[in-house]
């Protein structure tokens, strides 16, 4: 009963304790949870120190995939295979090392390099420094070349007269179409360490695409990399820049009066971290360009003057103490004026980032001296617009521009051979009479400033497409027309044969080549397509900057991929690409060549340049042969254009080798190759394009005589699938092969030490040239001669 009681009595007991000790109770209660979160919260923080390795530790190494947007789609890239080092310096570097880490959303950290620059402007000791004034300039027309030059002469000759001519070196000038932008505008250039540059930039203003955009883009590109400091010419003692334009088709800078060079300038201004020294100078060429510049001259050579008497760049500018300069490069540029962000990762944006940065710029080529034009821009431009200094130079030089991207025009062996006078090498090695023979291009842009093309400076030039693109049927109507027209032309011209000039008006064989690069097209199948249907043979070269393209591409009759140098720092010299991996790019594209060789005839197009890549450079050839296995190998000698652009580029007639020279590194690279165990045999030669043929003896040669000629007829009936083609795969017929449609044999005459200059034909020599030899051939052509650019042929 008891227990009862005191069980009925417990609800009252507990009810009583919590009155009496609910504040140490609840107290009590808060400390324990506190305790047991601070318990979980010290494990976590254990757990986290113990899954970073411990010092020198070694880490797990992954092997990281590259996919470079230009691979195929489904395509890896396998960099083993790639062998990137094999001729090369520091190539991509394809292991990294990775911490392995929980699985869970990725975090990636980074520091942001602050956008304020704490870069001190270089100390200048006039006692001891010395500054290096460098003028850099852009033309296209020749404008402010001219100007550039006369800037430069008055220069150096203040530099020499003025009292501190002491402090100054003899000013130096260079053409940014020919400048590594690298070299200059990443940091600035190496010299001792009492040089300091000053850069003085003077430019014209284009609202097309010229090679200034792709400086422009540059310039953006590497303030905006995030692996470089934001100003990485702070080590510059000032510039200043010159901008060129013209009032009377962009009255005004809303209009777009020389909108490029105030680009430059403000990018400069980024770069250096506002050293600005003078203000940016702009003169109208139809007007005051002569008087602005000498305006901004004498202030240029006064902040000159500060610099060298050890007082910076005065007051007012960073550097000099009071960073009181504001304006819009103040302003944090990764915001644009939304608030949104414009700072870009992917290279390929920026050229549409350069053009919406910049001012807006009308582009009605057809009113161009008009009035001004209305602000907005949209969708892309022409490539080569009636109004462009690309399209004066190249309709003057006999080309015919189709739509606004393509070009045609008759060569000089087209012109010859409906003369009677021989044919190119092509006739030689491959049966293609060149009266026949149509050179065309449906991309007068490329990605290359190759210092063997005469048409720097004013060729359009970028690393994408975007351009107003031309349907395939229309170029070929236009292209095929123009061809016609141009053999129409010829009609009364003396010496031509009339049973040629009707042959002439049937198209058999397309050279695609001519100037830029054709691949680069968009509906580069199509043409093709189209093409052969119409029993047109397509030779179509590329530069080898576009694997994407090239894996994708349709068989042609004959494939060539142009090798202008043996290794990484010699194609950087010589073709000065655009694409900053343009090395991993060249060797994708020998690598698709090489597992394209049983599909269609593949060739290795090399131009040789004296003092650019001959000499020493025969092992390296022979690496790459070795690598790709293309059938054929055509050893060319550059031809010299003698136009300003290849002097700008330095090349002068010195770099046009002789035959004899052409002839010898032949030789020697069918040695190497033999002493690889390569069975490449001496085909055919053609002195008087002074160009020589190599070629794979297992694959074209019958009965130990060369057969390197072509059956067109065979190749459009496999092409038509009127005739089957022998390439196999599992067993089964897949297509055809080079040698399904290998033609007659290479007639005596185009066999190697023969000449290659074909007996029926009549051989004319040039004012002062007489035969060498009683046959007329035999080695004794000298490739050193100026021709006119027009004389230029694929
Ligand atoms: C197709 C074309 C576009 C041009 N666009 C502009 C422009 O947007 N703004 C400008 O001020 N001048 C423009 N100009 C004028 C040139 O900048 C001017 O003629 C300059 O002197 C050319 O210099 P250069 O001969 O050194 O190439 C343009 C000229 C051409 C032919
Ligand atoms: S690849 Fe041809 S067109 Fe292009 S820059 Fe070189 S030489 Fe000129």
């Amino acid at each position: 009963m008891a227990l009862l009681y005191d069980l009925g009595q417990l609800p009252n007991e507990l009810l009583l304790i919590w009155h009496t000790h609910r504040v140490a109770l609840l107290l009590s209660a808060v400390a324990l949870v506190t305790v047991v979160r601070l318990a979980i919260y010290l494990r976590g923080q254990r757990e986290k120190v113990s899954v970073s390795p411990a010092p020198a530790s070694p880490v797990e190494k992954k092997l990281v995939e590259l996919r470079p947007e230009w691979l195929p789609e489904n395509t890896t890239l396998n960099v083993s295979n790639l062998n990137l080092d094999d001729h090369a310096e520091e190539d991509a570097i394809a292991v990294a090392t990775i911490v392995k880490a929980k699985k869970g959303p990725k975090t990636v950290k980074g520091k942001k390099i602050s956008k304020k620059i704490a870069t001190p402007a270089p100390s200048f000791d006039h006692k001891t420094d010395k500054i290096q004034p460098l003028v850099f300039f852009q033309s296209l027309s020749g404008t402010t070349e001219r100007f550039a030059a006369q800037f430069a002469k008055v220069l150096t000759e203040w530099t020499t007269g003025c009292e501190q001519s002491a402090s100054f070196l003899e000013p130096q000038t260079f053409d940014l179409s020919y400048t590594e932008f690298d070299d200059y505008f990443l940091s600035p250039p190496k010299a001792e360490p009492n040089v300091k540059h000053f850069y003085f930039i003077l430019l014209p203003t284009y609202n097309i695409d010229t090679v200034l955009s792709i400086f422009l883009e540059s310039l953006q590109e590497t303030h905006n990399d995030f692996r470089i400091d934001t100003a990485p010419l702070s080590g510059l003692l000032g510039y200043s820049v010159f901008g060129f334009g013209d009032k009377e088709g962009w009255p005004t800078e809303e209009d777009g009066f020389c909108s490029q060079a105030r680009e430059v300038d403000r990018w400069m201004a980024r770069l250096t971290g506002r050293k600005r020294a003078y203000p940016l100078g702009m003169g109208d060429v139809k007007a005051d360009a002569d008087a602005r510049l000498q305006e901004w001259r004498t202030g240029v050579q006064e902040a000159l003057v500060e610099i060298a008497e050890g007082r910076g760049l005065g007051e007012g500018v960073r550097g000099s103490g009071d960073a009181a300069e504001s304006d819009e490069e103040d302003i944090d540029d990764a915001e644009d004026s939304n608030g949104q962000t414009t700072r870009v990762d992917d290279v390929e944006d920026l050229g549409s980032m350069v053009t919406s940065s910049s001012t807006a710029i009308p582009v009605d080529f057809t009113t161009y001296k008009s009035a001004p034009k209305s602000k907005s821009t949209t969708g892309p431009k022409e490539m080569v617009p009636t109004t462009s200094p690309t399209y004066a130079s190249l309709t003057k030089q006999g080309y015919s521009i189709i739509g606004s991207h393509s070009g045609v025009k008759i060569c000089r062996w087209t012109k010859s051979a409906l003369r009677g006078r021989g044919s190119c090498y092509k006739y030689s090695f491959y049966g293609i009479q060149s009266h026949l023979c149509m050179e065309a291009t449906p991309s007068l842009s490329c990605s290359n400033k190759c210092v063997f093309c005469w048409r720097h400076g004013t060729n359009p030039v970028g690393t994408t497409w975007r351009w107003i693109t031309d349907a395939p049927d229309l170029i070929f109507d236009g292209i095929t027309a123009a061809h016609y027209k141009k053999i129409k032309m010829m009609k009364g011209v003396p010496g031509v044969r009339a049973e040629r000039f009707a042959e002439a008006m049937r198209i058999r064989h397309c050279a695609l080549s001519l100037v830029g690069e054709p691949i680069f097209y968009p509906h580069i199948n199509e043409l093709l397509e189209i093409m052969h249907k119409s029993r047109i043979s397509t030779f179509l070269v590329c530069n080898a900057q576009h694997p994407a393209q090239l894996a994708a591409l349709v068989p042609v009759t004959q494939l060539y991929v142009s090798i202008d140098a043996s290794n990484k720092e010699s194609l950087r010299k010589i073709d000065r690409p655009l694409h900053r991996d343009f090395w991993e790019r060249f060797c994708a594209c020998l690598d698709i060549l090489r597992n394209r060789r049983f599909e269609q005839r593949t060739v290795f197009r090399l131009t040789l340049v004296k003092g650019f890549n001959m000499a020493e450079e025969v092992a390296g050839y022979a690496d790459l042969v070795e690598r790709a296995l293309p059938c054929f190998v055509e050893v060319k000698g550059v031809t010299y254009c003698g136009t300003s652009a290849a002097g700008s580029a330095g090349l002068t007639m010195q770099n046009v080798p002789f035959y004899e020279e052409v002839a010898e590194f032949v030789t020697h690279l069918e040695k190497e190759l033999a002493s690889r165990g390569l069975t490449y045999g001496i085909g055919a030669e053609h002195a008087h394009s002074c160009c020589v043929l190599l070629a794979d003896r297992t694959r074209f040669q019958r009965d130990g005589r060369w057969a390197t000629r072509i059956d067109f007829e065979r190749f459009f009936d496999l092409y038509e699938g009127k005739a089957q083609g022998t390439r196999m795969e599992n067993g089964a017929v897949v297509g055809w092969r080079p040698e399904d449609y290998v033609g007659g044999e290479t007639p005596e005459w185009a066999l190697w030490g023969n000449g290659g200059f074909d007996p029926r034909d009549q051989r004319v020599y040039r004012k002062g040239k007489g035969p060498k030899t009683e046959d007329g051939g035999g080695g004794g052509e000298q490739a050193g001669k100026k021709v006119d650019a027009a004389a230029l042929e694929f």
